[in-house]
């Protein structure tokens, strides 16, 4: 059986955060000497930092929060697909894939070129791909993208259409060494209980 792969970011004080958004921390806030005994960090950050998902508080202040979320969603079968140089990803981009049965639907736009530096522009999911893709089965997204919205918006209409569809989102994935295809995925929320959105460690493994 082949390996899993790590398709996460790395974090650390150097990971592109949301412009305004809180830097990432982490810091040790006891040493071995201090505790007599180990060594403590802290973490601060956003909760959209690097390799997340959101929960529909994000966007719906009435939206279920991350402890609400079924796990089921985040582990299992997905395709991955590649969408290179597009500036929005609609029904006609996505027409000549076969998606039928597909739960898990990964896409690799490459379009996050740096990831140093936050992106000024990236492709958006056009608000009508949610019932098109929702037709076929597919109850949760995820990109090589800060956001399935454009940076600027303000509305976020693809976040809230993919919600109301059902579908949820997986944001900030590394999918620079993922040849298309089929892969099992696992990408688990932490249990956050009041939480808009959380860090995952999102791997794959080919089928
Ligand atoms: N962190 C932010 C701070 C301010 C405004 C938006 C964001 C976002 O994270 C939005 C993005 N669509 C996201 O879900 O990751
Ligand atoms: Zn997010
Ligand atoms: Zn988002």
């Amino acid at each position: 059986m082949s390996d899993w792969m790590d398709i996460s970011q790395r974090l650390d004080e150097k990971v592109a955060v949301w412009p305004g958004d809180t830097p990432f921390s982490y810091k040790r806030t006891w040493n071995k000497e201090e505790s007599g005994s180990v060594n403590v960090g802290q973490i601060i950050m956003s909760t959209h930092t690097g390799t997340h998902i959101d929960a529909p508080f994000h966007f719906d202040d009435d939206g279920k929060k991350v402890v609400d979320l079924d796990v089921n969603l985040y582990i299992g079968r997905s395709r991955v697909i590649h969408l290179p140089n597009k500036s929005s990803i609609g029904v006609k981009e996505l027409s000549d894939f076969e998606l039928t049965g597909i739960t898990r639907l990964l896409i690799r736009t490459d379009a996050w070129i740096d990831r140093r530096y936050f992106p000024a522009v990236i492709p958006s999911i056009e608000p009508e791909l949610a019932s098109y893709l929702s037709k076929f089965g597919v109850r949760l997204i995820g990109l090589d993208l800060p956001s399935v919205d454009p940076i600027d918006s303000k509305e976020l209409s693809a976040h809230h259409e993919l919600a109301n569809h059902g579908i949820h989102i997986l944001e900030g994935l590394v999918l620079d060494n993922i040849h298309p295809g089929d892969y099992e995925l696992a990408a688990l929320p932490l249990s956050l209980a009041e939480a808009d959105g959380s860090p995952v460690r999102a791997v794959v493994r080919k089928i």
